[in-house]
């Protein structure tokens, strides 16, 4: 079932007099309960700035943000890149905890709620300093829980902690996703994980979403040459049991001059660039969309 439907979002900041940079430019799509989509691409791509606008934390310049149920504050909840920022050195876990129960007027304890991301109960009355990166964006994860959300957004959530971790802390909130039946949006630069816990990845580049459909499909058979550009750089852990002498080297950059702010924005890093480029572009295909006027004859796309 859909939790939350994004339409023609737009967010652009003013930067100085008459300078304006546009970070998010027309994003539509939906969040699903029980599922996991995956929002990737390159530092500023626009990534945070969506997720921040579903939080209500950046108000959008233009479009929309539906929800399935009528309580936005209770149902959409996010997890933050810094467990260390994330939670108050003043209080304990258990009133970090108690605190979202009690305002949103939630049955249940703070012990439950730690039991709930595999924390002691006794944990409860220690304070943010002693525990762990991991251990505290369990905490921050069991805190976004306690209202019994629908929609749940994590910024990075693992990219602060120790490598050793963070499968751990993805796996829990994959297992909470299931149990809780929430709809889950997993912003990152990790192209295996996204691959791995979402359903459906969304690829961003300059404010624009260039390809968009089921994880497999995207990462194993991109069809966007920037998605193939970053499938290409990025160590991928399955590649090699899958799909022997697949991986090619990474394409040299073309860009030269100042970039582009109409027709595709990838076209002057894009090694198949044409003049078509340059023009309103369409987007191709049904369930996995395709953002690149290349699309239609599929020169592109790998074999
Ligand atoms: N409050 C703001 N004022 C001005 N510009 C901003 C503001 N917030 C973000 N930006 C700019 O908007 C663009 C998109 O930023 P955003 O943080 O959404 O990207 P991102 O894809 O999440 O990057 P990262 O992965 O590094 O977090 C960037 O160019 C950024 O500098």
């Amino acid at each position: 079932m859909t939790s939350m439907t994004v339409s023609h979002l737009s967010k652009t900041f003013k930067l100085a007099r008459k300078e304006w940079l546009k970070a998010v430019d027309d994003v539509s799509f939906e969040l699903t309960s029980g599922a996991t989509t995956a929002l990737v691409g390159e530092s500023g791509s626009g990534k945070s700035t969506i997720a921040r606008m579903l939080a209500r934390l950046v108000r959008p310049t233009s479009g929309e943000i539906l929800l399935e149920t009528s309580d936005y504050r209770k149902d959409v909840q996010m997890v933050f890149q810094d467990p260390f920022g994330s939670l108050n050195p003043a209080h304990t876990i258990g009133y970090c905890l108690r605190r979202p129960l009690e305002i949103h007027k939630q049955p249940g304890t703070a012990e439950e709620l730690l039991e709930r991301v595999n924390l002691p109960a006794a944990y409860a009355r220690r304070y943010p300093h002693e525990l762990s990166g991991g251990q505290r964006q369990r905490v921050a994860i069991a805190r976004a829980l306690a209202p019994r959300p629908k929609v749940l957004l994590a910024d990075e959530p693992v990219s602060m902690l120790d490598v050793s971790i963070r499968l751990e802390i993805l796996n829990l909130i994959d297992r909470l996703k299931r149990e809780e039946d929430l709809a889950v949006l997993y912003v990152t630069h990790d192209l295996a994980t996204a691959r791995h816990f979402a359903r459906d990845i969304m690829v961003m580049y300059r404010g624009q979403i260039v390809e968009r459909g089921p994880a497999d499909d995207v990462i194993l058979a991109p069809g966007h040459p920037y998605t193939q550009l970053l499938a290409e750089a990025a160590p991928d852990p399955w590649a090699a049991h899958e799909a022997p002498g697949r991986r090619r080297e990474p394409r040299r950059e073309r860009g030269t001059g100042p970039p582009v702010t109409d027709g595709c924005l990838f076209r002057t890093r894009c090694p198949h660039a044409v003049d078509a480029c340059a023009d309103e572009i369409a987007v191709h295909g049904e369930e996995h969309l395709v953002r690149c006027v290349l699309r239609e004859s599929e020169p592109a796309r790998r074999s």
